[in-house]
């Protein structure tokens, strides 16, 4: 029954993976532009920066594995990670609140939703991840961070009162200098363990059973 709307998802993503092939030269001209000053989202506002295709479809298994059916993202960009999270919650029967910063990316994000035949289990919500999810009730069952690695360690703490024993945190480039800080801050908690994956890229943080 869910054949049909996985192939349309599948469509939506290849596409934009096409697109992305021009990601490379607008990288550059984002790196240029925070020469003198630090970076800023709004230089990559034009930039997928998105998860590659063996880690969209590891973050799938990962969610209908575990049966993960209430999914929280942080860094929307425009939405290749969350049609793979999409794609899992089909199967789960689950549902997915993405957050962007940039408005624009935001709005194509959407649109990629529709056309993907998915907006109606992902709710989109426009603004600094600190703001948007501060009074989230709800449980999580999966945290999918993937914005500005700062961020990680606050949203973290923000979000936990929100985990159960079975929550998974996928963290993105795990091997950045400022993942790195916030998985040492993880690794001295006694609660938690972290499995890295993808060389080191990925990192999966779960509860010590
Ligand atoms: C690496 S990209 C996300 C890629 C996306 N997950 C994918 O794989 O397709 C990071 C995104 O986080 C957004 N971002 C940065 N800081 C943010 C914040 N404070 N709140 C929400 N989004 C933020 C950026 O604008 C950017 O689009």
């Amino acid at each position: 029954m869910i054949i049909e709307p996985l192939n349309q998802i599948e469509n939506t993503i290849n596409t934009l993976f096409k697109d992305t092939e021009k990601d490379q030269f607008k990288i550059m001209k984002g790196l240029a532009k925070s020469a003198f000053r630090p970076i800023k989202p709004e230089d990559f506002k034009d930039v997928y920066l998105s998860i590659t295709k063996k880690q969209g479809e590891f973050l799938k298994e990962v969610i209908i594995e575990n049966k993960l059916k209430n999914i929280i993202e942080f860094g929307t960009s425009f939405g290749i990670s969350t049609l793979f999270l999409a794609q899992g919650a089909l199967v789960t029967n689950g549902k997915i609140i993405t957050t962007e910063l940039i408005a624009s990316k935001a709005k194509t994000a959407l649109s990629n939703f529709k056309s993907a035949g998915v907006n109606s289990i992902i709710e989109i919500r426009i603004g600094d991840a600190m703001e948007t999810l501060k009074n989230y009730m709800e449980p999580i069952d999966l945290l999918f961070l993937d914005g500005w690695k700062d961020l990680y360690l606050p949203l973290f703490q923000m979000l936990e009162p929100n985990f159960n024993k079975n929550t998974i945190i996928y963290v993105d480039n795990a091997d950045m200098k400022e993942s790195q800080t916030f998985l040492k801050v993880i690794s001295k908690m006694k609660k938690y363990e972290s499995d890295l994956k993808f060389d080191g890229k990925v990192a999966l943080i779960t509860t010590k059973k």
